[in-house]
């Protein structure tokens, strides 16, 4: 059976990058997709707009919605505290594990914990089951038109704190119009945009910080 494109990203990493190395394996992810095969990971460019968003942050929890190969959950984990932990939610079988294989190599299992499920199962479950009080930072970058239904999903779970910060991917392309309205009419959000670029493409894409205010 040929294998997927993550199934080849992965192999290129495990032959290529410095096991253990978190910068290692999100360099040799940035260098075979902009190489040989384009994949929606957050990318180098887009990636220091998180890195700046989750060192503002400074998290003790955080959550990100849609791990797909795990190059933003090792982007995000190698710089989180000790003692802080990153939730990263994947409801593709095939991807989450993809995903388990990459965060292992690169060494941050110990700050990651891969819940497999989709995000409307998983979020209600996230102060019972996975004993979240509140999440200080939230990464969104799963289908674009979840956005809305799970910003919406995470204060009524009581999720987020005054003080949260929200940050979303593809704000531009593919976009995610309902969303960006959602955010900047709501009260209960301070809103900034980060202009920047599709992942390894000179096309315009955008990141956008919400940050709760209670
Ligand atoms: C009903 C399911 C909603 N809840 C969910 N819960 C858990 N995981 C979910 C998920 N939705 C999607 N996922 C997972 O997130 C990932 C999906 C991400 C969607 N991202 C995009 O579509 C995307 C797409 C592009 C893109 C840009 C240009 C282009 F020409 C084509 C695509 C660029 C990006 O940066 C993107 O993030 C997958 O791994 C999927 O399995
Ligand atoms: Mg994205």
């Amino acid at each position: 059976m040929n294998q997927s494109k993550e199934q080849r990203i992965l192999n290129f990493v495990l032959q290529n990058a410095v096991r253990g190395d978190p910068c290692s394996v999100m360099d040799t992810i940035d260098k075979y997709c902009s190489q040989k095969e384009w994949a929606m990971n957050v990318g180098n460019e887009k990636g220091l707009i998180l890195d700046k968003t989750v060192e503002e942050a400074n998290p003790s929890v955080a959550l990100e919605l849609g791990t797909y190969c795990g190059y933003s959950a090792v982007r995000i984990s190698r710089l989180l505290k000790a003692g802080a932990r990153l939730l990263t939610v994947e409801f593709n079988p095939e991807f989450a594990a993809i995903a388990k294989q990459m965060i292992e190599f690169a060494g941050v299992q110990d700050k990651v914990k891969l819940l497999e499920g989709p995000s409307e199962e998983i979020i209600p479950q996230l102060k019972k089951k996975y004993e979240v009080d509140t999440l200080d930072f939230v990464f969104l970058d799963h289908w674009k038109d979840r956005y809305t239904p799970d910003t919406i999903l995470l204060q009524e779970c009581n999720l987020l704190r005054k003080g949260s910060i929200l940050l979303a991917d593809n704000i531009i392309f593919p976009g995610a119009p309902d969303f960006l309205n959602y955010v900047r009419k709501s009260p209960h959000f301070k809103c900034t945009n980060y202009p920047s670029h599709l992942e390894y493409m000179q096309v315009e894409d955008a990141m956008e910080k919400a940050v709760f205010l209670g």
